[in-house]
């Protein structure tokens, strides 16, 4: 089947003029490089603002927006094309349910991402949350078995509800340094990489802010606290991360159905069995046949085999 051209991203001529040529600029860079399409794929929990930072990047309302956790969405992907270039953007279902990793909404994922290939995974999560625990490790070791670990070299973290104020007086980077700390630990511990290895390739931390209510510039454009433009700059960082050295990852069925338990350790099953025949079976033999030579017989034994007559 022909895959359908997408549409003509219209939705970048609501960014104000500044962020438009930014985009462009940073657009024209890729194709430089010779990259002519994005994908970008979104997961996370349920609402934390995946399908917000989808409109927003975008400048439309593409993805359905709500203030409570929707229920058995599927993924759905974003097309747009501008001077050439394709923008794909994916946004998938909240990975927890009832408080568990949800197998089933992995699997939707998994199936609709077969054959395509993601350049970067926006991990998205709240800036506004205060603390992580086993359930977000488990979110990341959800993703790690999808993707194999090579997908946090492709990876920046996504903090929506940027413009929030610290509680009890924090200093705002502070509380933003010990957040990204907490979710980069716990990206570590549920991918299980080892410190060395993760801090030769650190993941960028992004801020975000979907509200309306953002604050904006002198030429429109929507800032963070510090007076960032967010969206230029999180597509800047995008772009860091795509030309980091590393490959995007396909999805081919081989990566979803993970490594064959059958296939695994083969190699080792000959070995296996050798070891023990020569040092278990071998040596058991060798011990009951020594314990049977020095085991003194009793009475009647000896004198069915003839021997105690003799004696006596
Ligand atoms: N203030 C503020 N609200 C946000 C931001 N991002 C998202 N929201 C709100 O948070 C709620 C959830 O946002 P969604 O974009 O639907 O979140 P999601 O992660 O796609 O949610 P699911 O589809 O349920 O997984 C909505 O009420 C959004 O308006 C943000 O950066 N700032």
């Amino acid at each position: 089947m022909a895959s359908r051209i997408p549409r003509e991203w219209f939705g970048i001529q609501q960014f104000p003029a500044v962020t438009q040529s930014k985009l462009h600029e940073l657009l024209g860079k890729l194709k430089e490089e010779n990259v002519s399409t994005l994908t970008i794929l979104l997961m996370g929990k349920g609402g934390v603002g995946k399908s917000s930072t989808l409109n927003s990047i975008m400048g439309e309302r593409l993805a359905p927006v709500s203030a409570f956790q929707s229920e058995g969405l599927r993924p759905i992907m974003c097309s747009r094309m501008r001077a050439g270039f394709t923008l794909n953007i994916i946004d998938t279902p909240g990975l927890v349910e009832g408080g568990y990793v949800s197998e089933q909404a992995l699997e939707v994922i998994k199936r609709f991402l077969l054959n395509k290939t993601i350049d970067v995974l926006l991990y998205v999560d709240r800036l506004d949350a205060y603390r992580v625990d086993s359930l977000d490790i488990q979110v990341i070791k959800a993703i790690t078995d999808t993707f194999g670990k090579r997908i946090w070299q492709r990876t920046l973290v996504v903090l929506t509800h940027a413009q929030l104020s610290p509680p009890d007086g924090l200093n705002y980077d502070d509380f933003f340094a010990r957040r990204s700390e907490a979710l980069i630990k716990c990206i570590r511990l549920g991918a299980c990489i080892k410190k060395q290895e993760f801090e030769k390739s650190a993941i960028p931390v992004v801020l975000v802010e979907n509200s309306g209510r953002c604050r904006t510039n002198d030429n429109g454009e929507k800032i963070l606290p510090d007076g960032t433009a967010w969206i230029p700059n999180l597509v800047e960082v995008i772009t860091v991360v795509i030309s980091n050295g590393s490959k995007p990852i396909t999805v081919d069925q081989k990566l979803i159905e993970g490594p064959n338990a059958d296939e695994r350790g083969k190699f080792f099953i000959p070995l296996i069995l050798a070891f023990q025949y020569f040092f278990v079976v071998k040596v058991i033999q060798k011990a009951i046949k020594q314990d049977i030579a020095k085991e003194s017989k009793p009475l009647w034994e000896l004198r069915d085999m003839g021997v105690a007559n003799r004696k006596f």
